[in-house]
Protein backbone atom coordinates (compact mmCIF):
# COMPACT_ATOMS: atom_id res chain seq x y z
CA UNK A 1 0.00 0.00 0.00
CA UNK A 2 1.74 3.14 -0.74
CA UNK A 3 0.78 6.51 1.22
CA UNK A 4 1.77 9.76 0.04
CA UNK A 5 3.16 12.86 2.68
CA UNK A 6 4.93 15.58 1.71
CA UNK A 7 7.96 17.12 3.80
CA UNK A 8 8.44 20.47 2.82
CA UNK A 9 8.42 20.28 -0.52
CA UNK A 10 9.74 23.20 -2.85
CA UNK A 11 11.17 24.19 -6.08
CA UNK A 12 12.27 26.77 -8.03
CA UNK A 13 13.16 28.29 -11.93
CA UNK A 14 16.39 30.05 -11.85
CA UNK A 15 16.43 31.77 -9.18
CA UNK A 16 12.63 32.18 -8.81
CA UNK A 17 11.07 30.22 -6.24
CA UNK A 18 7.64 28.97 -7.06
CA UNK A 19 7.26 26.48 -4.34
CA UNK A 20 8.35 26.53 -0.92
CA UNK A 21 7.85 24.41 2.35
CA UNK A 22 4.98 22.39 1.44
CA UNK A 23 4.13 19.63 4.09
CA UNK A 24 0.95 17.80 4.44
CA UNK A 25 -0.22 15.12 6.70
CA UNK A 26 0.04 11.44 4.95
CA UNK A 27 -2.43 11.08 2.68
CA UNK A 28 -4.44 7.79 2.59
CA UNK A 29 -4.78 5.51 -0.80
CA UNK A 30 -8.74 5.71 -1.93
CA UNK A 31 -8.48 9.01 -1.48
CA UNK A 32 -8.99 12.11 -3.88
CA UNK A 33 -8.13 15.44 -3.19
CA UNK A 34 -8.23 19.05 -4.90
CA UNK A 35 -5.16 20.32 -5.00
CA UNK A 36 -6.23 24.16 -5.32
CA UNK A 37 -5.48 27.73 -5.93
CA UNK A 38 -5.70 30.81 -8.06
CA UNK A 39 -3.49 31.10 -11.82
CA UNK A 40 0.10 30.74 -11.32
CA UNK A 41 -0.17 29.46 -7.34
CA UNK A 42 2.54 27.12 -7.89
CA UNK A 43 0.09 23.84 -8.45
CA UNK A 44 1.82 22.45 -11.97
CA UNK A 45 5.70 23.22 -10.26
CA UNK A 46 4.29 21.24 -7.17
CA UNK A 47 2.75 18.02 -9.41
CA UNK A 48 6.32 18.49 -11.47
CA UNK A 49 7.97 18.57 -8.46
CA UNK A 50 6.05 15.42 -7.01
CA UNK A 51 6.58 13.33 -9.66
CA UNK A 52 10.25 13.42 -9.80
CA UNK A 53 9.91 15.66 -13.31
CA UNK A 54 10.99 18.80 -11.06
CA UNK A 55 14.11 19.35 -8.78
CA UNK A 56 14.35 21.01 -5.65
CA UNK A 57 13.90 20.81 -1.98
CA UNK A 58 11.78 18.48 0.93
CA UNK A 59 11.62 14.81 0.98
CA UNK A 60 8.28 13.18 -1.04
CA UNK A 61 7.66 10.27 1.47
CA UNK A 62 5.69 7.44 -0.25
CA UNK A 63 5.16 4.91 2.88
CA UNK A 64 6.84 2.03 0.86
CA UNK A 65 9.70 0.44 0.08
CA UNK A 66 9.24 -0.74 -3.13
CA UNK A 67 8.47 2.17 -6.25
CA UNK A 68 8.69 2.08 -9.70
CA UNK A 69 8.60 4.25 -12.64
CA UNK A 70 4.85 4.00 -12.64
CA UNK A 71 4.05 4.48 -9.11
CA UNK A 72 3.66 8.21 -9.70
CA UNK A 73 2.15 9.26 -13.07
CA UNK A 74 1.15 13.03 -14.09
CA UNK A 75 -1.03 13.65 -16.63
CA UNK A 76 0.04 16.94 -17.48
CA UNK A 77 -2.22 19.71 -18.41
CA UNK A 78 -1.31 20.87 -22.03
CA UNK A 79 -1.78 17.62 -23.77
CA UNK A 80 -1.16 18.78 -26.96
CA UNK A 81 0.08 16.14 -29.13
CA UNK A 82 1.80 16.18 -32.97
CA UNK A 83 2.33 12.23 -32.81
CA UNK A 84 1.40 10.85 -36.03
CA UNK A 85 0.22 7.68 -33.78
CA UNK A 86 -3.79 6.22 -33.87
CA UNK A 87 -4.96 6.44 -30.05
CA UNK A 88 -4.86 2.92 -29.68
CA UNK A 89 -1.49 3.08 -30.56
CA UNK A 90 -0.38 6.11 -28.33
CA UNK A 91 -2.43 4.11 -25.19
CA UNK A 92 -0.33 1.23 -25.76
CA UNK A 93 2.95 2.31 -25.53
CA UNK A 94 1.63 4.60 -22.85
CA UNK A 95 0.68 1.28 -20.98
CA UNK A 96 4.46 -0.06 -22.37
CA UNK A 97 6.53 2.63 -21.18
CA UNK A 98 10.03 1.61 -20.49
CA UNK A 99 9.28 -2.19 -21.03
CA UNK A 100 9.32 -4.68 -23.48
CA UNK A 101 6.87 -3.90 -26.60
CA UNK A 102 5.23 -7.59 -26.60
CA UNK A 103 1.41 -6.55 -25.61
CA UNK A 104 -0.38 -9.11 -23.66
CA UNK A 105 -3.84 -10.01 -23.94
CA UNK A 106 -4.75 -8.86 -20.40
CA UNK A 107 -3.03 -6.09 -21.34
CA UNK A 108 -5.40 -5.17 -24.47
CA UNK A 109 -8.32 -6.17 -22.75
CA UNK A 110 -7.39 -3.43 -19.82
CA UNK A 111 -6.83 -1.03 -22.61
CA UNK A 112 -10.35 -1.60 -24.09
CA UNK A 113 -11.64 -1.46 -20.37
CA UNK A 114 -10.24 2.09 -20.02
CA UNK A 115 -11.15 3.00 -23.65
CA UNK A 116 -15.07 1.82 -22.81
CA UNK A 117 -15.36 3.38 -19.34
CA UNK A 118 -14.39 7.01 -20.53
CA UNK A 119 -16.29 6.32 -23.48
CA UNK A 120 -13.72 7.02 -26.23
CA UNK A 121 -13.78 3.19 -27.86
CA UNK A 122 -14.69 5.06 -31.12
CA UNK A 123 -11.52 6.91 -31.24
CA UNK A 124 -9.42 4.37 -31.45
CA UNK A 125 -8.58 3.88 -34.83
CA UNK A 126 -8.60 7.91 -34.94
CA UNK A 127 -5.08 10.07 -35.32
CA UNK A 128 -4.22 11.59 -32.17
CA UNK A 129 -3.74 15.21 -34.53
CA UNK A 130 -6.90 15.34 -35.43
CA UNK A 131 -8.90 15.22 -32.02
CA UNK A 132 -10.54 18.00 -30.79
CA UNK A 133 -9.74 19.40 -26.84
CA UNK A 134 -11.72 17.64 -25.47
CA UNK A 135 -10.28 13.86 -26.91
CA UNK A 136 -7.79 14.53 -26.84
CA UNK A 137 -8.11 15.25 -22.87
CA UNK A 138 -9.71 12.24 -22.54
CA UNK A 139 -7.07 10.14 -24.26
CA UNK A 140 -4.56 11.81 -22.06
CA UNK A 141 -6.68 10.32 -19.09
CA UNK A 142 -6.59 6.69 -20.48
CA UNK A 143 -2.91 7.02 -21.25
CA UNK A 144 -2.24 7.90 -17.60
CA UNK A 145 -4.59 5.31 -16.14
CA UNK A 146 -3.15 2.04 -18.30
CA UNK A 147 0.02 2.53 -16.67
CA UNK A 148 -1.84 1.39 -13.39
CA UNK A 149 -0.44 4.16 -10.86
CA UNK A 150 -0.17 3.88 -7.33
CA UNK A 151 -0.02 8.06 -6.79
CA UNK A 152 -1.85 9.85 -9.64
CA UNK A 153 -1.87 13.82 -10.39
CA UNK A 154 -4.13 14.82 -12.60
CA UNK A 155 -3.50 18.75 -13.59
CA UNK A 156 -6.71 20.22 -14.67
CA UNK A 157 -8.13 17.21 -16.31
CA UNK A 158 -11.34 18.70 -17.16
CA UNK A 159 -10.79 22.14 -18.28
CA UNK A 160 -11.17 21.22 -21.98
CA UNK A 161 -14.70 18.97 -20.86
CA UNK A 162 -17.81 19.89 -21.93
CA UNK A 163 -20.56 19.48 -18.80
CA UNK A 164 -21.53 16.18 -18.89
CA UNK A 165 -18.13 14.77 -19.25
CA UNK A 166 -16.82 16.88 -16.85
CA UNK A 167 -18.85 15.18 -14.22
CA UNK A 168 -18.26 11.49 -15.92
CA UNK A 169 -14.89 11.85 -15.74
CA UNK A 170 -14.41 13.21 -12.00
CA UNK A 171 -16.77 10.35 -11.11
CA UNK A 172 -14.76 7.43 -12.47
CA UNK A 173 -11.70 9.20 -11.04
CA UNK A 174 -13.55 9.10 -7.89
CA UNK A 175 -14.49 5.52 -8.26
CA UNK A 176 -10.67 4.51 -9.59
CA UNK A 177 -9.67 6.18 -6.26
CA UNK A 178 -11.12 3.96 -3.78
CA UNK A 179 -12.01 0.65 -6.01
CA UNK A 180 -8.49 0.54 -6.49
CA UNK A 181 -6.80 1.91 -3.62
CA UNK A 182 -4.69 4.57 -5.06
CA UNK A 183 -4.11 8.44 -4.03
CA UNK A 184 -5.50 10.90 -6.57
CA UNK A 185 -4.69 14.12 -6.61
CA UNK A 186 -6.41 16.67 -9.11
CA UNK A 187 -5.25 20.34 -9.79
CA UNK A 188 -8.94 21.95 -9.85
CA UNK A 189 -10.30 25.49 -10.60
CA UNK A 190 -13.96 24.69 -10.14
CA UNK A 191 -14.64 24.73 -6.37
CA UNK A 192 -17.81 23.16 -6.71
CA UNK A 193 -16.55 19.77 -8.01
CA UNK A 194 -14.17 19.82 -5.63
CA UNK A 195 -16.91 19.93 -2.65
CA UNK A 196 -18.69 17.40 -4.98
CA UNK A 197 -15.87 14.69 -6.05
CA UNK A 198 -12.89 15.29 -3.93
CA UNK A 199 -12.58 13.76 0.26
CA UNK A 200 -9.62 16.96 1.00
CA UNK A 201 -8.74 20.15 -0.45
CA UNK A 202 -5.11 21.26 -0.90
CA UNK A 203 -5.06 24.99 -0.87
CA UNK A 204 -1.92 26.54 -2.25
CA UNK A 205 -1.18 30.41 -2.65
CA UNK A 206 2.01 32.25 -3.76
CA UNK A 207 3.95 28.53 -3.99
CA UNK A 208 2.71 27.96 -0.02
CA UNK A 209 0.38 25.39 1.11
CA UNK A 210 -2.60 27.67 3.12
CA UNK A 211 -4.58 24.55 4.23
CA UNK A 212 -5.15 21.29 3.85
CA UNK A 213 -8.06 18.89 5.12
CA UNK A 214 -12.03 18.00 4.26
CA UNK A 215 -13.18 20.09 1.04
CA UNK A 216 -15.99 21.55 3.45
CA UNK A 217 -13.72 23.06 5.94
CA UNK A 218 -10.96 24.42 3.92
CA UNK A 219 -13.47 25.90 0.93
CA UNK A 220 -15.04 28.23 3.13
CA UNK A 221 -15.75 32.46 3.10
CA UNK A 222 -12.18 32.88 4.28
CA UNK A 223 -10.39 30.73 1.15
CA UNK A 224 -12.47 32.87 -0.98
CA UNK A 225 -11.39 35.57 0.31
CA UNK A 226 -7.86 35.66 0.98
CA UNK A 227 -6.87 32.88 -1.71
CA UNK A 228 -9.29 33.87 -4.58
CA UNK A 229 -10.06 37.35 -3.82
CA UNK A 230 -13.43 37.27 -3.55
CA UNK A 231 -16.58 37.79 -2.13
CA UNK A 232 -18.85 34.75 -1.15
CA UNK A 233 -20.04 31.86 0.48
CA UNK A 234 -20.84 28.17 0.81
CA UNK A 235 -24.32 27.40 1.18
CA UNK A 236 -26.49 24.22 1.28
CA UNK A 237 -28.01 23.76 -2.26
CA UNK A 238 -31.54 22.37 -3.17
CA UNK A 239 -30.14 18.87 -3.37
CA UNK A 240 -28.58 19.47 0.04
CA UNK A 241 -24.71 19.65 -1.43
CA UNK A 242 -22.15 22.58 -0.78
CA UNK A 243 -22.10 24.83 -3.05
CA UNK A 244 -20.09 28.05 -3.72
CA UNK A 245 -21.90 31.57 -3.92
CA UNK A 246 -19.84 33.90 -5.73
CA UNK A 247 -20.67 37.94 -5.07
CA UNK A 248 -18.17 39.30 -6.76
CA UNK A 249 -14.50 40.22 -7.09
CA UNK A 250 -13.48 41.29 -3.58
CA UNK A 251 -12.29 44.86 -2.37
CA UNK A 252 -9.52 43.79 -0.35
CA UNK A 253 -7.29 43.48 -3.15
CA UNK A 254 -4.29 43.72 -0.85
CA UNK A 255 -5.80 41.08 1.16
CA UNK A 256 -3.46 38.43 -0.26
CA UNK A 257 -0.38 39.50 1.68
CA UNK A 258 -2.11 41.05 4.61
CA UNK A 259 -3.75 38.17 5.69
CA UNK A 260 -2.74 35.04 6.80
CA UNK A 261 -5.07 31.20 6.67
CA UNK A 262 -2.98 28.93 7.89
CA UNK A 263 -5.73 26.20 8.73
CA UNK A 264 -4.97 22.11 8.63
CA UNK A 265 -7.78 20.33 10.34
CA UNK A 266 -6.25 17.10 10.41
CA UNK A 267 -2.40 17.95 11.23
CA UNK A 268 -1.58 21.46 12.89
CA UNK A 269 1.85 20.11 13.99
CA UNK A 270 2.67 19.47 10.08
CA UNK A 271 2.05 23.17 9.48
CA UNK A 272 3.46 24.68 12.73
CA UNK A 273 6.69 23.82 11.31
CA UNK A 274 6.59 26.01 8.12
N1 LIG B 1 9.11 26.41 -17.12
C1 LIG B 1 8.98 27.49 -16.35
N2 LIG B 1 9.97 28.43 -16.29
C2 LIG B 1 9.86 29.52 -15.50
N3 LIG B 1 8.79 29.78 -14.71
C3 LIG B 1 7.78 28.90 -14.73
C4 LIG B 1 7.81 27.72 -15.54
N4 LIG B 1 6.67 27.03 -15.35
C5 LIG B 1 5.94 27.76 -14.46
N5 LIG B 1 6.61 28.87 -14.09
C6 LIG B 1 6.15 29.88 -13.13
O1 LIG B 1 5.92 29.22 -11.89
C7 LIG B 1 4.81 29.82 -11.23
C8 LIG B 1 3.82 28.71 -10.88
O2 LIG B 1 3.31 28.19 -12.09
P1 LIG B 1 2.40 26.88 -12.11
O3 LIG B 1 2.21 26.49 -13.52
O4 LIG B 1 2.99 25.89 -11.19
O5 LIG B 1 1.04 27.47 -11.48
P2 LIG B 1 -0.41 26.83 -11.46
O6 LIG B 1 -0.92 27.01 -10.07
O7 LIG B 1 -0.40 25.46 -11.99
O8 LIG B 1 -1.19 27.82 -12.42
P3 LIG B 1 -2.48 27.63 -13.38
O9 LIG B 1 -3.67 27.48 -12.47
O10 LIG B 1 -2.51 28.95 -14.10
O11 LIG B 1 -2.24 26.47 -14.27
C9 LIG B 1 4.23 30.87 -12.18
O12 LIG B 1 4.69 32.13 -11.77
C10 LIG B 1 4.82 30.48 -13.52
O13 LIG B 1 5.00 31.62 -14.34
Amino acid sequence: MVTLRLNDIGTRYGNVQVVSGITTPVIQPGTVTAVIGPNAAGKSSLFKRIAGLAKGTGVVELGTKTKDRNTICYMPQDTGSTAVLTVYESIILAAKQGSSLRVKADELERIDEILAALRISNLSGRNLGELSGGQRQLVAIAQTLVRDPKILLMDEPTSALDLHRQMEVLSFMRDIAKGQNIIVLIAIHDLNHALQYCDQAMAIRDGRMVAFGPCAEVIDRDLLRDVYQVDGHVELNSLGHRHVVLRGPSDQTDSRHDTAILRNPRNETALAAQ
